[in-house]
């Protein structure tokens, strides 16, 4: 039998204000709406970040001039370009604009610098640990091979890393090789996740076109990283449904989801507004599967209709494990603050939702479990509590005068 929990969008906004009041007239959780810069203080985690759709358009207009790549348009109209060719309300065709920043990152010098700036970005928004993918092999048309491409990364984000550091903010930043969906090159792409998993990949994926591309044509793949003990998640429940999202799952073994809003149509409201989970659904809430979700992007390849629609809410309402993610910066125009302030402004998100979603990514990442509770007990909690008590000094302040 489902539990009764009445939910549609406006009992879910009532409930939270309810909530919310309450704890103020029992004075132990301030009600300020956060801000914007809040928000980017916040210490956050990152799992679903592209190398590739996360440049900065400068970057690709001076990398593209140095290799003599024309580019659809002028170096102050880039980024805009991107974005609004990304809108596009197809997974297929937001993919066709990544020809342009694969393009400029074929040698180890472009892929170095791409990836320190990538770490330098990310620690200015606050950051403190990020997991960012990237295909090895769409980046071969130079002298490259799979090894140098891991390897010129590496460096790219122990630079940033540094930099970051010097400029007083600490990030770790690690790398997820993914392998193209639509290609054959699977197999390799696992092996070089293993061979690079002491020198800072700390898992796998597959990314491209997922109609008509099911993971299970890569089982091979996902059977080797299962018997070497390795991680690694799938883009699944974005382009195509359920079936897919089973098949990572329950056939391929993933241990996130990449996306993976089309659960929701496992899930179903009644008349007298009970919410009732599938099969499928429930598993994934049961087993606390990770999933990835990054609203800009969905909004862009139509997997999700807006942001104040999206499955984020609902999911998160339910307690799945939701982690909030950028996918692609550069596409969407975006930062995981700004997906935050947006999710915020949609469902009424306080620090205390913010600090939940940052530590589900946190428990989710592939980081070895010490690390993952050192960056929890001595980064991500005493930065939400420092946060949380100057919001407080400051409500009182409000009261006073
Ligand atoms: O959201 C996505 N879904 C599926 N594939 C994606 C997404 N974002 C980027 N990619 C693809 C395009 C990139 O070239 C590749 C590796 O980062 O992954
Ligand atoms: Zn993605």
């Amino acid at each position: 039998m489902s539990r009764r929990i009445g939910w549609t969008p406006t009992t879910e906004r009532a409930a939270a204000t309810i909530e919310r009041a309450a704890a103020t007239e029992e004075g132990d959780h301030p009600t300020m709406k956060i801000t914007p810069e809040e928000i980017v203080r916040a210490p956050k985690v990152l799992l679903h970040d592209h190398l590739d759709g996360g440049l900065r358009p400068q970057t690709v207009a001076e990398l593209a001039a140095g290799i003599g790549h024309e580019l659809p348009a002028a170096p102050e109209r880039l980024g805009e370009w991107f974005r609004e060719s990304a809108d596009s309300g197809s997974l297929e065709r937001y993919l066709e604009t990544f020809a342009h920043t694969v393009a400029v990152m074929q040698t180890a010098e472009s892929l170095t610098r791409v990836a320190t700036e990538c770490v330098e970005d990310l620690a200015a928004d606050g950051i403190v640990y990020a997991e960012v993918r990237y295909a090895p092999e769409l980046h071969l048309s130079g002298d490259l091979d799979l090894d140098a491409v891991v390897r010129a990364v590496g460096a790219g984000f122990a630079e940033g890393e540094r930099r970051a550091a010097q400029a007083g903010r600490h990030i770790v930043v690690r790398q997820i090789v993914t392998a193209m969906r639509h290609a054959a090159r699977s197999m390799e792409i696992a092996e070089l996740a293993v061979r690079y998993r002491d020198q800072g990949v700390v898992g796998f994926d597959i990314a491209g076109a997922e109609a008509g591309y099911p993971p299970t044509r890569h089982l091979d793949a996902f059977e080797y990283l299962q018997r070497e003990n390795a991680h690694f998640t799938i883009h699944a429940g974005e382009g195509f449904g359920l079936p897919s999202i089973w098949q990572a799952i329950q056939w391929c073994g993933a241990d996130r989801l990449g996306h993976g809003v089309r659960i929701v149509d496992d899930i179903t409201h009644t008349a007298d507004g009970d919410v009732r989970l599938g099969r499928l659904a429930a598993y994934v809430r049961d087993k606390r599967i990770p999933l990835e979700m990054c609203p800009s992007s969905n909004v862009q390849t139509g997997a999700a209709p807006s942001l104040a629609e999206h499955p984020a809410g609902l999911l998160t309402r339910l307690r799945f494990r939701v982690t909030i993610n950028t996918d692609n910066r550069l596409m969407s125009g975006t930062s995981l603050s700004r997906e935050f302030a947006g999710l915020a402004d949609a469902f009424g998100y306080e620090l205390a939702d913010l600090q939940w979603f940052t530590l589900n990514a946190m428990k989710s990442a592939f980081l070895p479990f010490d690390q993952r509770l050192a960056l929890i007990n001595n980064v991500i909690k005493p930065g939400y509590a420092a946060l949380g008590a100057e919001r407080a000094f400051a409500q009182m302040h409000q009261r006073t005068f």
